[in-house]
């Protein structure tokens, strides 16, 4: 049963025009994923709560990989799911009815007019690579710009046309404004084919590197936070069954013209229902280096907030501008969030604050906020961590709390932080956090 979407959930408009962002692993993830997964699959696995448990795997890695995936052990639901999946040959929900309820409808393409839509897959057209297809953009035949991810055929061998089934099998289950719609899938001879909404101004990496748009504002960035905490709730809280996304990370952040967020890529997302068999216990650790719940990679049971995790590496992204992990820095800053969580314990926020932004009391506010929320999410114990609809409320009432000031103040501050907060005691904001000494959040010190 599908709950009623909360209004304030919703929110605006779609295009685009992005590029692949390339995340390193550290060292940390070389000891724990020891060959890259060849091949990266999917398994669409319905999953009971409370009921992740551990299992034995052998773990692959592979030294440049941005996606850690490595498996243990036959994951049970992806058999049942590939076997259901497995006797159609398209589906969408272009010129059909919704596929929220769980039935096939027809497509309302074919692969000809996918040809068209994108000039017959012109460079052109081309937005970007991912992990398991190039992405095109094209015009449908009623007006409809699209993002087209057309699978590699290389990869085929490896269990590519099953990514593709399973993520879009999992997109057609959800529609929230703040996630990109699935409009269809098709298989064509050796073709395979998935049609999402396009998102038209690029992904967060790309933004906050300088590499699309003018820049974001705090305010701007604050948005795109509640827009992804929005996203990731409903998948967890409004979805039945609750659906865990495993792979938040910047570059799956869409941005649209109106610098708002859509959550992209569910090729990780598992879902878990329609089979009695599954046990629901985690098999596959999945997700990008720098972004992976320890505890995941630990004991290989998922929860919710493995997602709230990697939300707080978002959070931590989007406050620094800085990469998970940034590799030509030194080797104290390597690790962004270990960095800037202790800048934050130390009452020196201001330094871990992105560059670009502009400072003012409103804007140091925003970024010391967001920051100990990122804190919390980071939690090395999930227990300790928010749930993903607790990281919405604190983020409205950053929100509120910066239009108060802003509305409240006309001099912007343009000097350190301290200047604005010059009762500030490193001491008892230390105490005020919660931080504890050697708190690793997930990495092992350099
Ligand atoms: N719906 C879309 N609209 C516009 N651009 C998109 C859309 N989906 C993906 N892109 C862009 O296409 C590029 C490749 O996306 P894709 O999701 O295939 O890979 P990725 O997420 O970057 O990498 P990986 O799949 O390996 O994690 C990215 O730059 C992304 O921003």
């Amino acid at each position: 049963m599908k709950k009623t979407l909360h209004p304030s959930m919703i929110q605006q408009d779609s295009s685009s025009l992005p590029d692949q962002h390339k995340t390193q692993t550290t060292k940390n993830y070389f000891k724990v994923a020891s060959r890259k997964l060849a091949g990266v699959f999917t398994a669409l696995l319905f999953r009971k709560r409370k009921k992740a448990t551990t299992d034995t795997n052998k773990m692959n890695s592979n030294t440049q990989v941005r996606r850690i995936s490595f498996s243990t052990s036959t994951d049970r639901s992806t058999g049942s799911d590939v076997r259901s999946s497995a006797g159609f040959k398209s589906f969408g929900s272009y010129g059909s009815s919704s596929s929220a309820s769980g039935h096939i409808p027809t497509p309302g393409f074919s692969f000809e007019d996918i040809c068209k839509a994108t000039g017959n897959f012109s460079p052109e057209n081309k937005i970007g690579d991912g992990g398991f297809g190039t992405v095109y953009k094209g015009r449908l035949k009623d007006g409809s710009l699209v993002a087209v991810k057309r699978a590699k055929k290389d990869k085929f061998d490896q269990g590519l046309p099953l990514q593709f089934k399973n993520e879009i099998l999992t997109l057609s289950k959800i529609e929230h404004l703040s996630l990109v719609r699935l409009i269809g899938f098709l298989e064509h001879k050796d073709e395979q084919i998935i049609v999402v909404e396009y998102v038209a101004n690029g992904n967060l990496r790309e933004h906050l590197d300088g590499v699309k748009g003018n820049g974001l504002e705090i305010a701007e960035r604050l948005d795109i936070a509640i827009d992804v905490a929005h996203a990731v709730t409903y998948l967890h809280t409004y979805t039945d069954p609750p659906i865990i996304h495993r792979d938040i990370k910047a570059s799956n952040i869409l941005i649209t013209e109106k610098l708002r967020a859509k959550v992209a890529d569910f090729g990780f997302a598992r879902l878990a229902a329609g089979d009695p068999s599954a046990t629901h216990i985690s098999t596959q650790v999945k997700g990008t280096a720098g972004y992976v719940d320890p505890e995941y990679t630990r004991t290989y049971s998922l929860t919710e907030k493995s997602d709230v995790y990697s939300f707080g590496v978002l959070l931590v992204e989007l406050m620094t501008g800085r990469c998970p992990i940034e590799s030509k820095r030194p080797v104290k800053e390597r690790v962004t969030i270990r960095w800037a969580m202790k800048r934050l314990k130390e009452g020196e926020f201001v330094i871990a604050m992105d560059p670009k932004l502009r400072r003012s009391p409103a804007s140091n506010m925003v970024v010391e906020e967001v920051l100990r929320l990122a804190h919390q999410c980071l939690a090395p114990i999930r227990k300790s961590r928010p749930s993903m609809k607790q990281c919405v409320e604190v983020l409205w009432r950053i929100r509120k709390d910066f239009k108060e000031k802003v509305s409240s103040s006309t001099a912007p501050c343009t000097s350190h932080c301290s200047a604005n907060f010059p009762n500030r005691n490193p001491k008892s904001d230390r105490h005020l956090f919660g931080i504890q000494e050697g708190d690793s959040y997930g990495f092992i010190s350099a």
